[in-house]
């Protein structure tokens, strides 16, 4: 099974470096890509402590670096659902909390922050680079495991998730009582059951009707919603960055889209769309993902949150570079160039 040697755990807890540059990254525009991977770890031990939650919950420092490079060893080299997915989420969750001051605000709770700080760094462990319905059509024993439930990767990320913190010296949250450890493991199987994208379109509707009602701090059902919305936000984080990380992050994604697609192919079947090399229009797809699914998302965070406003102007900004990348393909389709490289 996956091993973390002392000397990593130690590494960690003497570098100073991530503590000198936090003044940086609490920036809604920091793009967390740009943070060299060994200094990951550090960072988000400085982020926890920051948001005051080592002291809040009596975080111990070398639990919580051992708890971190196990996660960051949970995670594959897919192209997109890797390691420095999971800490862009995690980086984009602090973000909100600092600079929405959720906590102070009363939006939510302590405990709701260190639930959803840790589902973020979780919530895609063990991917593979493929869907949810690529695991039912093919069968895969996470299929069989989990698809009577639904959201078969979404439990299988959630089982790894609780299986890193039953591992010895791992327990972060061994400093809580039995009602708060109870509520917390309760929270994070539910935010991370919540980024399964059924779920979301499910929620959306609510989400949107809460932002035009206001929202209501006595409200369970509006305080749920608002950590499902945040979720969903912090998973799609890097569309609120500028045009180079929004753009490459697609070209990572469809690379995992367009390997299952060959899979499927080699399988006998018909891959969707936006999943087969042979057909996709990526312009046009990330037109149609930005204008349904993560524009929509931004404008309730800012309906809710007028300091917000900046992160669905650059979603808004994103999808009109994609428009005029669409408009100039076009143009160089018609004149028989078919790949991508003309938007490097
Ligand atoms: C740049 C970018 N393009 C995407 C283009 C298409 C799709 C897709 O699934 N289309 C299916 C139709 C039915 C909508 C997802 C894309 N996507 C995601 C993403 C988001 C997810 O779920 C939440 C976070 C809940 C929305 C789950 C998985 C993924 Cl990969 N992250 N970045 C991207
Ligand atoms: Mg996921
Ligand atoms: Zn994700």
């Amino acid at each position: 099974h996956m091993q973390v040697h002392p000397e990593d755990v130690s590494r960690v807890l003497n570098c100073e470096r991530a503590h000198d540059l936090m003044p940086e990254i609490d920036l809604f525009y920091f793009s967390p890509r740009k943070i060299e991977e060994s200094e990951c770890v550090c960072y988000c031990v400085e982020m926890f402590d920051d948001l005051g939650l080592v002291q809040q919950w009596q975080l111990k420092r070398d639990t919580l670096t051992r708890f971190l490079l196990f996660v960051k060893k949970g995670y594959r080299d897919a192209p997109y659902h890797n390691w420095y997915h999971a800490f862009s989420v995690f980086h984009f969750s602090y973000l909100v909390i600092k600079n929405l001051r959720l906590v102070e605000r009363g939006f939510i709770s302590s405990l709701e922050a260190l639930a959803f700080m840790v589902s973020c760094l979780c919530h895609d462990l063990d991917h593979r680079g493929t869907t949810n319905s690529f695991q039912m059509q093919s069968g895969t024993e996470l299929a069989s495991l989990y698809s009577s439930e639904g959201s078969v990767m979404e439990r299988h990320h959630l089982a790894q998730a609780l299986c890193i913190l039953n591992t010895d010296g791992c327990n972060i949250f061994d400093g809580l009582t039995g009602e708060q450890y109870g509520k917390c493991l309760d929270l994070i199987r539910d935010l991370i059951l919540a980024t399964d994208l059924a779920h979301h379109i499910r929620l959306v509707q609510d989400q949107e009707k809460m932002a035009s009602e206001g929202f209501d701090m006595n409200s369970t059902q509006h305080r749920q919603l608002l950590l499902f919305l945040l979720m969903t936000c912090a998973d799609l984080s890097d569309q609120t960055k500028d045009w180079k990380v929004s753009r490459t992050t697609a070209d990572l994604v469809y690379q995992e889209f367009f390997s299952q697609g060959d899979l499927e192919k080699a399988m006998g079947n018909a891959p969707l769309e936006m999943m087969d090399r042979e057909k996709a229009r990526i312009p046009d797809l990330q037109i149609q993902f930005l204008s349904h699914i993560v524009c929509p998302v931004f404008k309730i965070l800012a309906q809710l949150f007028p300091e917000a406003d900046c992160l669905l102007q650059s979603t808004v900004k994103n999808r009109h570079c994609w428009e005029q990348a669409s408009a100039f393909f076009a143009r160089k389709w018609e004149s028989g160039h078919s790949s991508l490289d003309i938007l490097r």
